[in-house]
């Protein structure tokens, strides 16, 4: 594998869950093209057909000067978002996203098959989502098991054309045991009749771009495909945050805190996980409240001229629990919880600011329940998504948390992607963990 020089480029592609970006960055870490794609809001075509499309499209946005310099590529998805595909990479089934609750049915399986407050006792994880896969798939007789990856590991298999691969970022929900860095003997004596990816650290350099698809991009045929990871680690990534203490909530449509801690910490009950990072374990979880439910009642130009009329420092009267549909996952793990937005004042600024103070309370609620977890105290909190532009909102939610609230320096996940891939290439690293 030749090593990065300052001519070569890096990029990091997002499959959040509006839409996808891919960012390139030099070896100096300076931005030098992006691109972005909504998905459909009504799906014209297979799913996993929409994200190839996507992918694909989203590489020809990047101007072809800088496709020529482009070193390493690396790919995240949202997380839990699952899909099974047969030996040739064909999905079999539609995928199922990271908020994807059918699993709640097969709660019973995974309770025992896995230990006591583990991460996939979830109705969204991805052991969960797989038990469900497998429960509805059709399998002819003597068809060889299919293979589960996630959406971050399929997109990469499409560059690097190497089937089953996953990184240990994604394959926390699926019950990896990222501390000893194996699949656990409880998974593996369930003998479930599927392929489960071989698991590798995020940033490895996988393989190269498959060749055919470098000549149709103008990607050199050196340019490697890199292990993954999920679209809020990469949002973590992005902001440079590298100190214990320092936290990174990701406000896009949903509302996902990582927290850099020292201790690993783990509690079902409350949707609390650890993902491993270098020495350190990035701590939290991640709830369904977030800018979709904003979506639901305001555009975008309207939640910026709605949210200057209000005062951050006077708390909203108003109690809710903003969900877009029943069921949350963190601070709250309970696939039924219902959505509370009533009563509903006439004056919108009035029903914004409950909106705003009812996620960040839900924010608060959620660093309240790692720090009496043992995780490391909280310092500071940076702001990553839509919802970081908003600075009353940064206002409302640092009265709340009582730690600084800043926005990320860079606010995509793109970014943090692109530095993964950076890293390959850079053994020593970047990241400083
Ligand atoms: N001024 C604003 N204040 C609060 N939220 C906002 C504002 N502008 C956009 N948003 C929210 O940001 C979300 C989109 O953020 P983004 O990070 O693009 O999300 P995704 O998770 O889909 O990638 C939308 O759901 C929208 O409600
Ligand atoms: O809600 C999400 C979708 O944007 C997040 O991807 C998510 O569930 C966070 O998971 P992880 O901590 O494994 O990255």
């Amino acid at each position: 594998m030749p090593a990065a020089t300052s001519l070569h480029t890096f990029l990091g592609i997002d499959f959040g869950t509006s839409g996808a970006r891919a960012i390139a960055i030099s070896a100096s870490g300076e931005i030098v093209a992006q691109a972005s794609l909504p998905f459909p809001s009504v799906p014209s075509s297979a799913l996993a057909e929409i994200w190839r499309d996507t992918l694909l499209a989203l590489i020809a946005q990047i101007p072809a000067e800088i496709r020529q310099t482009l070193a390493a590529i690396a790919l995240d998805g949202t997380s839990s978002t699952v899909l099974l595909c047969d030996d040739a990479g064909i999905p079999l089934a539609e995928p199922l996203l990271y908020n994807d609750a059918r699993g709640a049915a097969m709660l019973d399986q995974v309770t025992a098959i896995a230990p006591p407050q583990h991460t996939v006792l979830s109705a969204t994880s991805s052991l969960a989502k797989l038990l469900w896969l497998l429960s509805t798939l059709p399998l002819a007789q003597n068809a060889p098991p299919p293979h589960l990856l996630h959406q971050a590991d399929w997109l990469a298999f499409l560059l690097h054309g190497r089937l089953g691969l996953s990184d240990y970022h994604n394959a926390l929900k699926l019950g990896y045991d990222v501390g000893a860095l194996r699949y656990p003997d409880w998974l593996l004596a369930a003998n479930l009749p599927v392929q489960l990816p071989q698991i590798n650290a995020p940033g490895t350099a996988i393989a190269p771009i498959l060749p055919d698809l470098g000549d149709r991009l103008g990607i050199p045929a050196t340019c490697q495909i890199c292990a993954g990871t999920t679209d809020s680690i990469a949002a973590f990534l992005a902001s440079g945050a590298s100190t214990p203490g320092q936290a990174v909530t990701s406000l896009g449509s949903t509302l996902v805190l990582k927290l850099l801690s020292t201790v690993r910490v783990e509690d079902a009950a409350s949707g609390i996980y650890s993902h491993r990072l270098g020495n350190l374990w990035l701590v939290g979880g991640a709830s369904n409240t977030g800018g979709a439910v904003l979506r639901q009642f305001f555009s975008d130009a309207e939640l910026a001229a709605l949210s200057a009329q209000i005062d951050p420092s006077r708390p909203s009267p108003q109690d809710y629990y903003p969900l877009p549909k029943p069921g949350d996952r963190f601070p709250i793990n309970d696939p039924n919880l219902p959505p509370c937005l009533e009563p509903r004042p006439d004056n919108p600024v009035e029903f914004l600011h409950g909106l705003l103070e009812g996620i960040a309370r839900i924010e608060a609620l959620g660093y309240r329940r790692l720090a009496d977890l043992g995780a490391t105290p909280l310092r500071e909190v940076l702001t990553a998504g839509g919802g970081a532009q908003n600075e009353v909102w940064t206002n409302v939610r640092s009265r709340l948390l009582q730690v600084p609230v800043l926005p990320s320096p860079h606010t995509e996940a793109a970014y943090g992607t692109a530095r993964l891939a950076r890293a390959a290439l850079q053994p020593d690293g970047d990241f400083g963990f």
